[in-house]
């Protein structure tokens, strides 16, 4: 019987949840393990196996002797299809608990787990099961007596390193072209943030996603990630988090084997309010999603506002007042609650480092700024201050919180290059009722997704993913994914 979220908060109440190395034949011990906490309640709501060297090893193992079986990478495309869409349908059965692990384990409000994260989750699943069965390969041009064929391959073995701000969903990005392809998959969710990925990996086991084929490691960077980082068994490692670990990646695979490394890491995203743009009513809830959804802890956040001049003030005054009425700050569980606690303790010492180097740097603040105790955890009052220049900290950095930086221009040129004045290229908005100036700019943006008149991170079928220190080497998401979790052969046939 599926559980229902009221169970879930029973059972982490009683400290009951428990996440760990899904890998044939060593599944079953538990040990060492170290817990993992509610940041609302800041009570331990359940514990997690650290994993080593030698389980990554056990896993990475596991994936290659499957991989070179065929069970999985030589099946029908029809088959992994028919499997995949039972793995999407027995999370929708879940989908309350799953909703309900994310929201106790990453302090996200539950209506957003329940209305964005988890069906979001599940049509990804869906999305790329339907797809895997209708991309065709290439015959090349040639005499008639060749024949030149050019086919995909999955790539091997893959690894999927994952952050704590969409435990679910950024799982789903990495796994469900992955397996789609073909590929043996390991995956390595944040410590923070383990018990969705475990449950959801036991569902595809159930769904009938071989048990070799899928494993799961948790534990810490240095002891799981790093092992699977410089794997020599290991083809591929697709990460998402922070630009400093993504580095990390790139030299565990010039120090082992060359594996493809595909980063999605860090952003520092504009939102540009144009003075011809549509009514600044009608575009303000649009400004603030951007900026506070999932208490900024998000890889897009919209976190610096480039405004004209112009209508700087009044857009200030209705943003201020959007977030008085809306945006609930409070327990996550309770479905009114927009904003929740900060992931942890040190992460909000971040968040409140920047609001500190902000006012030491004359920036203006103009709304927040406070610590918010959030029942027995930490967060940030929506913040944000005017008279952020570039060169300031708060311009250039990674803040990971609510805090909003706003910045002037006079003319389109000083508005695009405020937008790409940071080493950061992951997404963007802008707002204009001109549609050539939107071409103009979006197309002088250097960022991987552009919104026009919107904030977005497009859907499933559009690929998501960083210019610049923002990404490396492919996109999640979209056709686009699955490409990069294919190789290329060409069959040449002889007359
Ligand atoms: N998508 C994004 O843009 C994200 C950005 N961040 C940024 O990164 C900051 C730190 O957050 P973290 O969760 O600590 O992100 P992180 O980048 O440290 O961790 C992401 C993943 O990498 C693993 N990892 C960490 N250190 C490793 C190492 N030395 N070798 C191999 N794997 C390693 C972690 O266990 C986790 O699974 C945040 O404050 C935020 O600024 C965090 C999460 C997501
Ligand atoms: N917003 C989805 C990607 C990320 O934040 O990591």
């Amino acid at each position: 019987m599926p559980l229902k979220k009221e169970d879930v908060f029973q059972l982490a109440r009683d400290a009951q949840l428990y996440a760990g190395a899904l890998i044939p034949g060593l599944d079953d011990d538990h040990e060492p393990h170290f817990d993992t906490l509610n940041p609302f309640t800041q009570q331990v709501i359940g514990r997690v196996q650290q994993c080593n060297g030698g389980h990554v090893d056990a896993a990475v193992k596991a994936g290659r002797a499957a991989f070179e079986s065929g069970v999985w990478s030589r099946l029908s495309p029809a088959e992994r299809k028919r499997i995949m869409l039972r793995w999407a349908a027995l999370l929708q059965e879940r989908h309350e608990e799953l909703a309900a692990l994310d929201c106790l384990d990453a302090g996200k409000p539950i209506t957003e787990c329940l209305n964005t994260d988890i069906p979001d989750t599940i049509h990804t699943i869906a999305w790329y099961a339907e797809a895997i069965d209708k991309l065709f390969g290439k015959i090349s041009p040639t005499a008639s007596d060749n024949l030149g064929l050019i086919v995909k391959e999955p790539i091997g073995v893959v690894g999927a390193v994952l952050p704590w701000n969409f435990p679910a969903l950024m799982l789903a990005w990495k796994a469900a072209p992955a397996l789609a392809a073909g590929n043996s998959l390991v995956i390595k969710p944040a410590e923070l943030t383990s018990l969705s990925a475990y449950r959801i990996v036991q569902l595809a086991h159930e769904a009938g996603v071989p048990k070799d084929v899928l494993t799961l490691v948790t534990g810490l960077g240095e002891e799981t990630g790093k092992p699977l980082g410089l794997h020599p068994d290991v083809d591929m490692v697709s990460f998402t988090g922070s630009t400093e670990v993504g580095r990390l990646f790139l030299t565990y695979s010039a120090q082992s084997n060359l594996k493809e490394i595909v980063l999605e890491c860090g952003g520092k995203s504009p939102q540009i309010v144009f003075e011809d743009s549509y009514a600044l009513e009608e575009i303000a809830d649009s400004i603030l999603s951007a900026a506070f959804w999932n208490m900024g802890e998000n890889c897009s956040c919209g976190s610096r506002l480039i405004v004209h001049k112009s209508v700087k003030d009044k857009l200030l005054k209705i943003l201020q007042k959007r977030l008085v009425d809306g945006w609930k700050v409070g327990d996550p569980q309770d479905p009114e609650t927009a904003i929740g606690p900060m992931i942890e303790p040190a992460h909000f010492e971040k968040v409140c480092g920047y609001i500190k180097t902000a006012k030491g740097e004359g920036a203006k603040l103009i709304r927040g700024g406070e610590a918010l105790k959030l029942g027995a955890g930490m967060s940030v009052e929506p913040t944000i201050f005017d008279g952020v220049t570039a060169e300031m900290t708060l311009f250039q950095e990674e803040v990971f919180g609510p805090v909003l930086a706003v910045t002037t221009f006079e003319t389109e040129a000083e508005a695009i290059h405020l937008a790409n004045a940071t080493n950061y290229g992951l997404a963007a908005s802008l707002y204009t009722s001109d549609l050539r100036r939107a071409q103009r700019v979006s197309r002088a943006i250097k960022a991987g997704t552009v919104s026009i008149n919107c904030f977005s991170e497009g859907d499933i079928a559009t690929p998501f993913g960083g210019y610049k220190t923002s990404g490396f080497g492919g996109r999640d998401k979209g056709l686009e994914a699955l490409e990069q979790y294919v190789q290329t052969k060409t069959l040449w046939y002889g007359g």
